[in-house]
């Protein structure tokens, strides 16, 4: 579904990202793991289409983003650390205000059941978003990604400031999507949330994949060595 081959990136000389080659399947969740710096965001917006590639490609569905961003953009559901909403519309109004712009037409009730599916308490649908939680406003990029029936999930670190609790419905929710078939690429610093959460787990270090495991194959506490011996070597 989603395929970084030889994916590079450079910024005057320096080398964000080095022929990056990974693969996302559909109900798959991969988590990018690395140090600030390590070019997980990079690998992001370049699925994202944010940003162009310096040589190699991104594939999402066997189309190649840069050359048919319009095609990609229909597929993909993007939920960033900050969530841009409008604060003086309500999780509803805003809700309905970008899946329009992305050209969906649904009735208020359908609205509200994707709201509800992305687990916001009802009593938040009419309320505005100034007064929600961080948890709140990713869960309405969520019920946006639901309304978009979205194949791909791009995130990039989606529960940083959130509470544990908070964190846990945000992974509960991927995994759900994941069920549904969703390919999933999240950059994370969240160890314990990606052995938790993800499927894949991917270590970048200076714009390498220096790493690629299952979650299956590893405990925590083994990842965390890991992850630190690379960081430290
Ligand atoms: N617009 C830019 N211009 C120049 N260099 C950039 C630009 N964007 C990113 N970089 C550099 O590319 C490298 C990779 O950055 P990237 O943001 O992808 O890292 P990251 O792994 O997402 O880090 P973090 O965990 O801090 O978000 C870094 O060295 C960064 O300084």
């Amino acid at each position: 579904m989603l395929h970084a081959v030889n994916l590079t990136k450079s910024y005057n000389n320096h080398l964000a990202l080095d022929q990056l080659n990974l693969s996302v399947e559909p109900g798959e969740i991969y988590c990018l793991l690395g140090a600030n710096g390590a070019g997980k965001s990079t690998t992001i917006n370049l699925f994202l289409n944010f940003i162009a590639p310096t040589s190699g490609k991104a594939v999402i569905d066997q189309v190649e983003v840069a050359k048919d961003p319009q095609a990609i953009k229909k597929l993909i559901a993007y939920i960033p650390e900050n969530l841009v909403l409008y604060n003086e519309l309500s999780g509803l109004e805003n809700l309905s205000y970008f899946t329009g712009l992305a050209g969906m037409k649904y009735h208020s009730d359908q609205l509200e059941a994707f709201l509800d599916e992305a687990g916001l308490q009802g009593e938040a649908f009419h309320k505005r978003v100034k007064s929600y939680s961080k948890g709140m406003r990713q869960k309405v990029g969520v019920a946006m990604a639901i309304a978009k029936k979205a194949k791909v999930l791009l995130l990039d670190e989606p529960t940083s400031g959130l509470d544990p609790k908070a964190s846990n419905e945000f992974s509960e929710l991927l995994t759900r999507l994941s069920n549904q078939n969703v390919a999933t690429l999240m950059a994370t610093h969240d160890l314990f949330r990606a052995k938790e959460t993800g499927t894949n787990i991917g270590i970048m270090k200076s714009g390498q994949l220096v790493e690629q495991l299952s979650t299956d194959e590893i405990n925590h506490s083994d990842l965390e060595k890991l992850y630190l011996k690379h960081m430290n070597a």
